[in-house]
């Protein structure tokens, strides 16, 4: 990536968009202080990244990873605690000691808001895909960050699951939540405050939908001529594609 420029605001819905190998995922490991850039700055608050500790680093940020596998054979409600822990659960830790009561509310909450209380106590082996989805991402509220980072949540999930996550991300974001997701389904991205489009590991343009969704900057990014229209008080992208 080079001569990147972004800013991503709390309580905003923020997408980077972008084709495949545009630099999303490096961005977003960037965001999160995981690679350094060799040249340039994160700031995250108005600090540099690389001053904050990592505790103090993950109780601002949480990450989403694409298909993050979650351990199958845990009940739901003990993967939602783990969110609780920092990212402990990767080395098979239990969550943080002592339990308190924030922890508890926190976890529930978080259960609540993604529709998943209701099968709290099953294994996560016995979810669907779009099940498990929703707890993953109830895991990453749990911890209650300010900013959580998405890489492609919606992969693989329905259009009726799609748009539910989208919609918990935006009671989230009315809530002073900074969400900056990696999307590749544009007229879910058409729903974002934001838009970072990146190509070939720059940015080619950074607005709201109005601004970066355009025929011209989707043929520069994607190579494919589109049809962009209003419907209501949406943007639509349609392939010009002949198919
Ligand atoms: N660890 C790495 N070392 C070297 N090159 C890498 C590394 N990770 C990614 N790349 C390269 O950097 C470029 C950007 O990759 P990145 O995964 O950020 O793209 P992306 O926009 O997220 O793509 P996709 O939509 O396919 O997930 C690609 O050309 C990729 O091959």
């Amino acid at each position: 990536m080079r001569g990147v420029s972004a800013a991503f605001a709390a309580g905003q819905l923020s997408a980077v968009i972008g084709p495949n190998g545009a630099g999303k995922s490096t961005l977003l490991r960037a965001l999160l202080g995981l690679s350094r850039p060799e040249r340039g700055e994160v700031q995250l608050l108005g600090r540099p990244l690389g001053t904050w500790s990592r505790a103090e680093r993950s109780r601002q940020l949480a990450y989403l990873a694409q298909g993050e596998a979650l351990p199958g054979d845990m009940t739901v409600r003990h993967v939602v605690a783990l969110g609780r822990g920092a990212g402990q659960w990767r080395f098979g830790l239990l969550p943080r000691d002592p339990w308190n009561e924030a922890d508890e509310a926190a976890v529930q909450g978080a259960l609540d808001r993604t529709d998943t209380a209701r099968f709290a106590g099953r294994r996560l082996a016995e979810l669907s895909g779009g099940e498990a989805q929703r707890v993953a991402l109830a895991r990453a509220l749990a911890a209650q960050p300010r900013f959580l980072l998405l890489d492609e949540p919606t992969n693989h999930l329905d259009l009726a699951y799609a748009l539910e996550v989208m919609r918990y991300l935006r009671c989230e974001v009315a809530g002073g939540l900074g969400v900056v997701a990696v999307l590749h389904d544009l007229n879910l991205a058409a729903r974002a405050d934001h838009l970072v489009l990146l190509a070939g590991g720059q940015v080619l343009v950074s607005g709201p939908p109005e601004t970066v969704l355009t025929p011209e900057h989707l043929q520069a990014a994607y190579g494919v001529r589109t049809r962009v229209v209003r419907d209501a008080d949406r943007l639509l992208v349609i392939p010009e594609d002949g198919l």
